[in-house]
């Protein structure tokens, strides 16, 4: 077995390239009702990182790449791309959803193409940015094949290929692996760290899977329960600044257990569940 040469990650730089100033959000419901989602969120990403945001069902998660792809307006706070203020979706931001999201009556290339298209990319030029595109996410066979014919991991392949054909300085995902099977998921976890290492794109990644964000993440934000907070910001320190393009290689690393049980820990109790008296006495 080679082992990929692990790579490293963009070193900080003065003016962040996102930045959430205690951003906080109300839905208004019926009836004078209202949900307060998320509280005083302040974090900050820098270009070509990759920031995961984790934690429990319902603390907000969501709320927040919403606010950050402009699907929503914060009702406290705000939130600045390279220091401008987000006020709506924009195509510097391409997001990734958990559900399938191509266009059945396309074929892949046209797929990937579409975006290019809306923004007046001449024919040639789109036809060989898809191919490239196509080619990174490993579909180049299936380039004609419709989104029906393809299994879910190839589809969510395609709706990769078709948000970073758009040259987004920032990739959101919202939970882009959650409707795959184990191993396709793993797969695509692999697959989406050569693909960012390669285009150097900066990642928002919201997951509630603990093993996925200790393995995509240079930085997690850990959000409290509802409503949510960052509750703390997790650098996995044993990493180095490097990335890693195989799963195996963190379990290398002795640190790697001690951090997935610390953010388990983290996730039991903010998640609601009683800590065990084994982790009562930890
Ligand atoms: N459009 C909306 N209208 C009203 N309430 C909403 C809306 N969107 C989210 N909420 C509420 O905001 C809170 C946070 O929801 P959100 O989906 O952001 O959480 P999450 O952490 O992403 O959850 P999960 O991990 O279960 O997907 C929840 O209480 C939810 O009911």
């Amino acid at each position: 077995m080679t082992l990929q040469a692990p790579t490293t990650a963009a070193a900080p730089s003065a003016q962040p390239h996102l930045a959430l100033e205690g951003v906080g959000k109300v839905f208004e419901l019926r009836r004078n009702e209202r949900i307060e989602a998320i509280k005083d969120v302040s974090f900050t990403m820098q270009e070509n990182e990759v920031c995961v945001i984790l934690g429990p069902s319902g603390c907000g998660k969501s709320t927040v790449l919403r606010m950050v792809a402009g699907l929503e307006s914060p009702s406290a706070g705000q939130l600045l791309l390279d220091g401008n203020p987000i006020h709506g979706p924009g195509r510097e931001r391409g997001m990734v959803f958990q559900s399938y999201t191509s266009f059945d009556w396309l074929t892949v290339q046209d797929n990937v193409e579409y975006g290019m298209r809306l923004n007046g990319a001449g024919a040639r030029e789109r036809r060989e940015r898809a191919a490239e595109f196509i080619e990174l996410v490993g579909l180049t066979k299936f380039a004609n094949a419709y989104p029906r014919q393809l299994s879910g991991g190839m589809k969510q392949r395609v709706a990769i290929a078709r948000t970073l054909a758009n040259d987004p300085a920032l990739l959101l995902m919202d939970e882009p692996f959650g409707a795959l099977d184990a191993q396709t998921r793993w797969h695509m976890q692999e697959l989406m760290m050569s693909v960012v290492e390669s285009t150097r794109t900066s990642v928002l990644m919201v997951t509630h899977d603990i093993e996925e964000a200790i393995f995509l993440a240079d930085r997690i934000e850990f959000m409290s329960r509802h409503p949510g907070s960052v509750l703390e910001e997790i650098k996995p320190a044993f990493k180095q600044g490097q990335r890693f393009t195989r799963k195996e290689q963190l379990l290398d690393f002795p640190e790697y257990g001690d951090l997935e049980r610390h953010v388990m820990k983290l996730m039991r109790q903010q998640g609601g569940d009683e800590a065990t008296p084994a982790e009562q006495g930890a």
